[in-house]
């Protein structure tokens, strides 16, 4: 099942000047997202992983939502983007059958518990449950990333 999977993304023209061996996925993590069910806030561990993540949506839709602080904490309250709030929020949504990739080592990332989602002026029902495979690089060494405020190696 993986094994096209792994070859579409190795042939996709973003790593076409990119080393084979920095792109090679050697961890499958599965969730399973009843409707309604969301995914809470964080970072994924730097220590444990490369900044390389793809996953792939199956089953239902969802909107996965981003949020960047400067300081590096997160903060549940926070004001709308427009009025000059302390993060910068982003939201994408993830058909199903689609493959995001995504370097996380600055972002806070979370699927909110909703059963209804709004875009612009569109309404997504979260009728049936997501299935998301996520593919990540174990990390061998400590991470070195230029974000020491969100990293586990650095902090
Ligand atoms: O379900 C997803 O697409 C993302 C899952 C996730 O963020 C994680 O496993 O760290
Ligand atoms: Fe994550």
């Amino acid at each position: 099942f993986l094994s096209p999977i792994l070859e579409r993304i190795s042939s996709c023209p973003a790593f076409k000047n990119v080393d084979p061996d920095s792109i090679v996925l050697d961890q499958l993590t599965v969730n399973e997202y009843p409707p309604g069910v969301g995914l809470s806030p964080h970072i994924d561990t730097h220590s444990a992983f490369e900044d390389i993540i793809f996953s792939l949506s199956l089953a239902g839709p969802c909107i996965m939502e981003f949020r960047r602080y400067e300081d590096g904490d997160w903060c549940p309250k926070v004001e709308s983007p427009e009025d000059g709030s302390n993060c910068i929020k982003k939201a994408i949504y993830l058909p199903p059958r689609s493959l995001y990739k995504e370097g996380r080592y600055a972002w806070h990332h979370y699927i909110p518990h909703h059963k209804i989602d709004k875009v612009n002026d569109r309404i997504i029902r979260r009728a049936s449950r997501r299935v998301s495979f996520t593919l990540r690089k174990v990390r061998a060494g400590l991470c070195k990333c230029e974000f020491p405020q969100y990293c586990d190696s650095q902090r």
